[in-house]
């Protein structure tokens, strides 16, 4: 099979390179052409939404894996018309390719499609109300992908972190280190979801063959909020020998951290169809961390 990863350098792509590469030919794909230890691959700026297209029919892959994505929850808002053309043109571009390749395409997507009100986990199809730019842009490249004729799968995900890249964990890991006291919204709730696991999910559903396009959950089991899951990190950081000691984390309502784009307050997502499907368990989120911080000790 060959398959092709579009966006290698990013939190998923990063960790897609080592789950995907067993599974057959891996062609990989950054905006410059350039991996993080210097060596090359294939060279894809999707701003230049011209030269999708022909990179894919060259390529003629069986499998698309798109882990690219405009991510600046904040900067998205004054930057509306570049977090289009990523979120939802190029989507839109790379699924019209595979549909004329005859390539399947998996996609991800995220809970800030929804509106963060509700109190049960959110289910594929409940009604999606995004609230700020990011997310009306994520919804409208879900579209795109739907409505390409490709045999596609949406992997919706939330709260996205690893060792790699930008993201809370590492965010707080630099200001724990900086400050003895942090400030930390505690009613926003939904489930950190390492990028391994987003990665080693996506071998195992190419591995078994994609059952039915649509859009399926994926986070790590359990809930907290960013003032749970920030606690959390000081506190398996230092049982993992990573921190001398830890910060205090004192929880604030999200008015207490002003920021450009809302964010929604519930976004627990509903996995129960792609465990089915696919005969996957989710790890809980606390033992996701864990054991993502045990592998940066070794
Ligand atoms: N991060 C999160 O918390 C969440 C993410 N998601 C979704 O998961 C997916 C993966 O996200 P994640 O790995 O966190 O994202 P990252 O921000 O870590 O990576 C995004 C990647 O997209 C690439 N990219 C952006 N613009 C272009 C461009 N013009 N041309 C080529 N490549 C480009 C970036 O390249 P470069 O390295 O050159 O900048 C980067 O490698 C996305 O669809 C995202 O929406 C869903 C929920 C939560
Ligand atoms: C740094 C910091 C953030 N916060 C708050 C702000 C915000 O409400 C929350 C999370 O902050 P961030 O800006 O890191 O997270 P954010 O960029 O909003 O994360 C989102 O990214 C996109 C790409 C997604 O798809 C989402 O699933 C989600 O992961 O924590 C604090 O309360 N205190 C702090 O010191």
């Amino acid at each position: 099979m060959r398959i092709l990863l579009l966006g290698g350098n990013g939190q998923v792509g990063h960790e897609c390179r080592r789950s995907l590469a067993p599974l057959g030919e891996l062609v990989v794909t950054t905006r410059t052409g350039e991996l993080p230890d210097g060596s090359r691959c294939e060279a894809l700026d999707l701003s230049r939404l011209d030269d999708i297209a022909p990179l894919i029919e060259r390529v003629a892959p069986d499998m698309v894996v798109n882990a690219t994505a405009y991510t600046a929850v904040d900067r998205a808002e004054d930057d509306e018309a570049a977090a289009f053309l990523i979120n939802r043109d190029a989507p839109g571009r790379i699924a019209a390719a595979c549909a004329a390749q005859g390539a399947s395409l998996i996609h991800y997507s995220t809970d800030y499609v929804f509106d963060g009100s509700g109190e049960r986990p959110w289910r594929e199809d409940d009604p999606t109300g995004p609230l700020g730019t990011y997310g009306r842009s994520k919804l409208a490249g879900e579209q795109a992908v739907a409505a390409s004729g490709a045999r596609y799968l949406i992997l919706r995900t939330a709260w996205v972190y690893g060792l790699h890249g930008a993201n809370f964990l590492r965010t707080m890991l630099r200001l724990g280190a900086e400050r003895d006291e942090l400030k930390v919204v505690a009613d926003q709730i939904g489930s950190p979801t390492p990028a391994w696991l987003i990665a080693d999910v996506t071998a195992a559903i190419i591995r078994h063959g994609i059952a039915a396009s649509g859009i399926r959950h994926l986070v790590a089991a359990g809930q907290t909020s960013w003032h749970g899951f920030a606690d959390a990190i000081f506190d398996e950081a230092r049982d993992a020998g990573l921190l001398a000691s830890r910060p205090t984390v004192l929880p604030i309502p999200t008015s207490g951290f002003p920021t450009r784009a809302v964010r929604p307050a519930w976004s627990v997502l509903d996995t129960t169809r792609l465990q089915i499907e696919y005969g996957l368990e989710m790890p809980h989120w606390r033992d996701a961390l864990r054991t993502t911080l045990a592998s940066s000790s070794r």
